[in-house]
């Protein structure tokens, strides 16, 4: 008879154990541990989200424990007794454990055990997001065990490793696997990628050997650049890498690749590692800065024109002459060249409609990077990623990738975001308390171009 959902956790689930005797208490069989992480991974994704709703909630806090010791501390409060109140206190601290943590920590200790962790952790997320289980439940879940992860994760825990044409054939094939910016073309490219000039660096855990967790791609250049194909289509050079060129960074692409780390903050943490390593190999290095792609502008773009040309036949978002200017060129109308503009690339290769579409584009870009907001963040999720880092939007790129993708995600365009490494904690500070994005003199002109130009 296959056992059931609740057999297995009641069997594998271990009880927390007595206040009493919470320091004595030995730990579960590992066979019970193992037997979980076995039943669980037997399980299709659809079976393993009903799993973790019931663990949530059927194995979380015990809500009657803690309403009985939630009385009692009140009861002490009123006759001031600090020695009961102290007491109640910290029985009910430990009674506010969720039973499952219980076994989050035992299979954390074993082999292979913190891989599964991850692992689980991405199926509640994915849980979460879709609203399939109990979501109060699995969302409580879903920070204990991400608070836990984030405390296994920690700096101290990790190895900062530099990949290179040496690293182990499997290390090579997943970095050039996960890369999520710039998808890798091939070994040529990939060889490019860690050679003269560049650098790639991943956070390891020893817990999950070979595993890079999180990766970052760097250019060494002699200056901060505001175009992609300069680095990423730029043949190898055949000179050896002179260290007294480099004064400039450039992170091109960042890439997490355990979904289950998400709000573990990997990629902060990466960063400036990444900088403390480069600051130590290169004397002359001062400037730190990413190159972003900006996913989603096109799609906003193209969602403000329809619905302005829905509600009012004509667009705002450009100016009348704009709109002549970009018509004369095509010599058709103005709003049927710009649908056409945010469905190809096509555009591009005609110099005059280039040179015509910069100013209103940039303008709108700057804006739907700094302006466009949710929940009082930038809308955008990579200026998000950055401006939580406390870094600086400093600069939009005019035609800075001009591929496919770069044409189709963002009309060609890109963003440096800068790390002025003395003032990062104060622009997150800011950042994530008051919402302030940092910006450049270049950013905050084309947003005030924006406000006198364009209507939303
Ligand atoms: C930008 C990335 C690396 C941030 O990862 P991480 O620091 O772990 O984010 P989080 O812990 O804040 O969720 C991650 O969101 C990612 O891989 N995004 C897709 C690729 C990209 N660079 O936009």
């Amino acid at each position: 008879m296959p056992a059931t959902m609740e057999d297995v956790l009641s069997k594998s689930v271990p009880p927390l154990p007595p206040y009493e005797t919470k320091e004595k208490s030995p730990p579960p069989p590992e066979l019970q541990s193992l037997h979980f992480m076995h039943y669980y991974r037997s399980l299709e994704k659809g079976q393993r989200v009903a799993l973790l709703g019931q663990l949530a909630a059927d194995y979380g806090v015990d809500h009657g424990q803690v309403a009985e010791l939630s009385s009692k501390l009140v009861h002490a409060q009123q006759k001031r007794d600090l020695g009961t109140v102290m007491q109640v206190e910290d029985r009910l601290r430990y009674y506010l454990t969720p039973q499952y943590k219980v076994l989050f920590s035992h299979l954390s200790r074993m082999e292979g055990g913190m891989k599964f962790l991850v692992d689980l952790r991405s199926d509640i997320v994915e849980g979460v997001t879709s609203k399939v289980a109990d979501a109060p439940h699995l969302r409580e879940m879903n920070g204990i065990l991400k608070s836990m992860l984030s405390e296994w994760f920690s700096v101290g825990f990790l190895n900062l490793e530099r990949i290179t044409w040496q690293s182990p054939c499997e290390v090579l094939q997943k970095i050039s696997e996960y890369e999520a910016v710039h998808p890798v073309r091939n070994w040529t490219d990939m060889k490019r990628r860690v050679g003269p000039y560049r650098r790639c660096f991943t956070f390891t855990h020893n817990a999950m050997p070979g595993e890079p967790l999180i990766v970052l791609h760097v250019a060494l250049m002699q200056s901060i650049l505001g175009n992609i194909q300069a680095i990423v289509k730029e043949i190898a050079p055949s000179e050896v890498e002179d260290g007294n060129k480099i004064k400039s960074a450039i992170f091109y692409s960042i890439s997490s690749t355990q979904q289950g780390l998400q709000g573990v903050e990997l990629g902060n943490y990466l960063i400036k590692r990444v900088v403390k390593e480069l600051q130590g190999e290169f004397c002359q290095i001062s400037e730190f800065s990413s190159l972003s792609p900006i996913p989603g502008f096109t799609k906003w773009l193209l969602g403000a024109f329809n619905s302005q040309i829905k509600d009012m036949g004509r667009t705002e978002l450009f100016l009348e002459s704009e709109c002549k200017e970009i018509s004369d060129i095509t010599e058709a109308p103005a709003v049927e060249t710009l649908k056409r503009l945010f469905t190809s690339n096509e555009w591009m290769k005609c110099e005059r409609l280039v040179k015509a579409l910069e100013a209103p584009l940039m303008r709108l870009c700057a804006w739907y990077l700094y302006g466009e907001k949710l929940r009082g963040f930038a809308l955008n999720p990579v200026a998000n990623f950055h401006l939580q880092n406390g870094a600086v939007m400093w600069r939009l790129n005019w035609m800075a990738d001009t591929s496919p993708r770069g044409a189709a995600a963002s009309c060609g365009m890109m963003v440096n975001y800068r790390y002025f490494l003395e003032n990062t904690s104060v622009n997150s500070v800011r950042y994530l308390r008051v919402k302030h994005i940092e910006a450049s003199e270049q950013i905050l002109n084309l947003v005030s171009q924006f406000r006198q130009n364009s209507k939303l």
